[in-house]
């Protein structure tokens, strides 16, 4: 981890940034400007629809931006992403170990056979995911934090330089999220840059670096602790969703209604 995440170089500079589902959607993301340093655990934070899963895809090149830029570090590789759990096919005829592996597919090519190194990338991230025992197991018939592990070890199986991962420790008990953590950490302090969307304030403060984000735009970015403050997240939260604007029509702002699922670390349940 870099000592001090704003000083990293980038790994990844978004300008203007507007991104969308077409054009009968309001935009996701409204000229959404913002640094990723470079080896550093980034969390993106805000309110349900506030573009969060939006500016990961557009990071992992799964969403083509309408306008705007995104800069990689020169030289760096395909990202990896790991995507909502909800996102993942249950349906699937993959063992644990089978899904696990087709992270290295990125390296390898589809459907080629593992080399022993491949192989034993995959063994380490079973291992540091704590799924080396649900190895044989259809990856639709275990659990959907087990799943959620397994998908998170395929996204370190890539071993690539920019991990993203939307909500991994969403719904895992604690010893999972305290695992998840962990791993993440372990990422970043061997050179990996780690950006990770999470509506848990608790591991938004523990990252380095953290963008807020609301109604598609750049609300706040720098150390989590200066970023998340009460003022801020009560502002994330008040912001209203783009609309879309018809001819004839005006959509008159709606305003988030419902209180912010976060909480503080100091305050009850
Ligand atoms: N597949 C889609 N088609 C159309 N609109 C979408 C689609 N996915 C997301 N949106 C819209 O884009 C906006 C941003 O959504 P996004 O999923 O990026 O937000 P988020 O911050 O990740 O939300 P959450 O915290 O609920 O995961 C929202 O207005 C949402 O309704």
């Amino acid at each position: 981890m870099p000592p001090n995440a704003a000083e990293a170089p980038a790994e990844i500079t978004v300008r203007d940034l507007r991104a969308g589902y077409g054009r009968h959607s309001p935009p996701a993301l409204g000229g959404l400007t913002a640094r990723v340093p470079r080896g550093a655990l980034t969390a993106l934070v805000g309110p349900n629809g506030s573009g969060k899963s939006t500016l990961l895809g557009v990071l992992a090149g799964v969403i083509r931006p309408a306008s705007g830029t995104v800069e990689r570090r020169p030289g760096a590789g395909r990202p990896a992403f790991v995507v909502q759990r909800s996102a993942a096919s249950d349906a699937l005829p993959l063992t644990v170990r089978e899904a696990v592996a087709m992270g290295r597919w990125a390296r390898r090519g589809p459907w080629r056979p593992l080399t022993r190194r491949d192989r034993a990338a995959v063994d380490a991230c079973l291992e540091r995911l704590g799924i080396r025992e649900l190895a044989g197991r259809q990856l639709g018939a275990v659990s959907g934090g087990q799943r959620q592990r397994a998908l998170v070890a395929q996204g370190l199986a890539q071993e690539s330089g920019l991990l993203l991962l939307d909500e991994p420790a969403a719904g895992l008990d604690r010893p999972a999220q305290d695992r998840i953590r962990a791993v993440l950490a372990e990422s970043t302090a061997a050179g990996t840059t780690v950006v990770q969307a999470t509506h848990d304030l608790d591991e938004a403060l523990a990252a380095d670096h953290c963008l807020l984000l609301a109604g598609g735009r750049l609300l706040a970015e720098g150390p989590p602790a200066a970023v998340l403050t009460p003022a801020a997240l009560d502002r994330a939260w008040a912001v209203p969703r783009p609309q879309r604007v018809t001819v004839n029509e005006v959509q008159a702002p709606s305003v988030e209604t419902t209180s912010p699922s976060m909480r503080f670390g100091s305050e009850p349940g």
